[in-house]
């Protein structure tokens, strides 16, 4: 069950020793959980069944004939960390839900609903609840986490004296404020031995919680944590599909979050399906563009960590970014949206830190740099849209055939496409601003 590259990759030299002896705990231990899994069987409560919940009750009930009894610690209260919970939880794991405050954890367990961020769905009874870091980390096989980037340092490092064999899965589609850190490259900076993976798809929180059929990639260089992660969430609702592409699935989720807000901006715009299909594939072009200068391969942007989760986030307003993006387009403030959406919306974040890093790299971002000079330097949403429509000739699919740098027009526009656009002046939508807002 344990693949020779497990051990060594992610861990530097300082600790190489240490490392290796840990992660061949790590991936004995995983390996042995994985045939625990396979022998052991637990029953699964009956509970009312929504017509999908019956339509794939056979698969279920074979499911869940043979679950996993892995121990499982989820970081963070918000609407993705218990929905990945719950999911564990049915599944029969030993699943607990670490939320920070104490009141809510309390309430939690009372109601077993998550009243502030999934309100009127009932929790698993087996899910467990917790407010004491230590003990929810302590003697697990692995741990979720599912904080806002923002705050995913803190939440590691919070973690890190606890660790002893535990692996670590990063639930979390967002970037470090001013680093360009992914979650991933923090999890190696505080935690060098660990193993570790990343996981992303197109997850809609609520529609899962409803049972939707969806799909989602768990990301490691580590198979039997890939194994083990798929044993623990797979279900007749919920696929997991395994990559060994830890970069390209970690920037398709963040990297998504951006056009979802550009997507809900064109929305309060009204445009066609033309556009939309315009600016969805554009936006996987630049996408893929700046995950391959970031080390990704760009058929990773083919699976559901890219396209998939572009296509959902872009299309629904069950997306925060999307509505935030949708706010902008009415008129609203950055600050206001923000404000009013009061959950977390990562594209905010990561429009600022893909605009720094592709601007320095220079990576052609069009998207990005539009929707940075409409955000943050006041510029006319409508005056920077007309801007892109303008740029020069581009090839299609640039891996398939590269743009032609020979055109100086073209090359000039791709060096300066971000200063332009803040040659725009303003118009309409800001000038809706003090109303919106209101
Ligand atoms: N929701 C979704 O559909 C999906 C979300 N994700 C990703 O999951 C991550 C979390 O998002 P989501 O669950 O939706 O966020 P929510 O906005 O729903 O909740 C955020 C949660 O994080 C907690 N939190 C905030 N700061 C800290 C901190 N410093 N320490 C501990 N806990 C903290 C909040 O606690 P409090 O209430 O006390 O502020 C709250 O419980 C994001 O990166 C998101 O992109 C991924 C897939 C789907
Ligand atoms: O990542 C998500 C779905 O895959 C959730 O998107 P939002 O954070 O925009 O709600």
């Amino acid at each position: 069950m344990t693949s020779p590259n497990d051990s060594n990759k992610n861990n530097n030299s300082a600790n190489n020793e240490a490392g290796n002896n840990t992660s061949e705990k790590q991936n004995g231990m995983l390996a042995s959980i994985l045939e625990r899994a396979s022998k052991s069987g637990i029953g699964r409560k009956k509970s009312t069944r929504s017509p999908v919940e019956s339509a794939v009750a056979k698969d279920m009930a074979d499911i869940h004939s043979n679950p996993t009894k892995l121990r499982l610690a989820f970081l963070g209260g918000g609407s993705f960390g218990t929905a990945m919970a719950n999911l564990a939880a049915r599944n029969g794991c030993d699943a607990t839900l670490w939320v920070r405050n104490k009141r809510t954890v309390k309430a939690m367990a009372k109601t077993q609903t998550n009243k502030k961020y999934l309100p009127g769905y009932k929790l698993d009874d087996r899910l467990k609840y917790s407010h004491d870091l230590a003990a929810t980390v302590k003697d697990k096989d692995i741990i979720f986490i599912a904080v806002p980037g923002l705050a995913f340092r803190e939440t590691v490092k919070n973690i890190a004296p606890l660790i002893s064999g535990q692996s670590i899965v990063s639930l979390t589609k967002g970037m470090e404020k001013d680093t360009f850190a992914m979650m991933s490259d923090i999890i190696k900076e505080v935690l060098p031995e660990v193993n570790f993976g990343v996981m992303s798809g197109p997850n809609l929180a609520i529609e899962i919680m409803k049972n939707m059929p969806s799909a989602t990639v768990i990301a490691s260089e580590s198979e039997p944590l890939r194994h083990a992660v798929q044993a623990a969430l797979h279900s007749a609702f919920f696929r997991v599909f395994a990559s060994d592409d830890v970069r390209g699935v970690e920037l398709g989720g963040a990297l998504k979050n951006i056009y979802a807000i550009a997507m809900g901006m064109a929305a309060a715009y009204e445009v066609g399906e033309n556009t939309k299909a315009m600016i969805l594939t554009r936006a996987l072009a630049e996408m893929s563009r700046f995950g391959v200068e970031e080390g990704a391969n760009p058929l990773t942007f083919l699976g559901l960590s890219g396209v998939g989760d572009l296509y959902a986030t872009c299309s629904s307003e069950l997306s925060r970014n999307y509505r935030i993006g949708n706010m902008l387009g009415r008129g609203m403030s950055i600050d206001a949206a923000v404000k009013k959406l009061g959950q977390t919306a990562e594209g905010v974040n990561t429009i600022q830190q893909v605009h720094e890093k592709a601007t320095k790299a220079g990576i052609y971002m069009p998207i990005t740099h539009a929707l940075y000079a409409v955000i943050y330097e006041d510029k006319a949403a409508l005056g920077v849209a007309l801007h892109l429509m303008e740029a020069g000739f581009r090839s299609d699919v640039e891996f398939v055939m590269a743009h032609d740098h020979s055109n100086a027009a073209l090359t000039a526009h791709m060096k300066n496409s971000s200063n332009s656009a803040k040659d725009n002046t303003k118009d309409d939508a800001k000038s809706k601003n003090s109303d919106a807002d209101k």
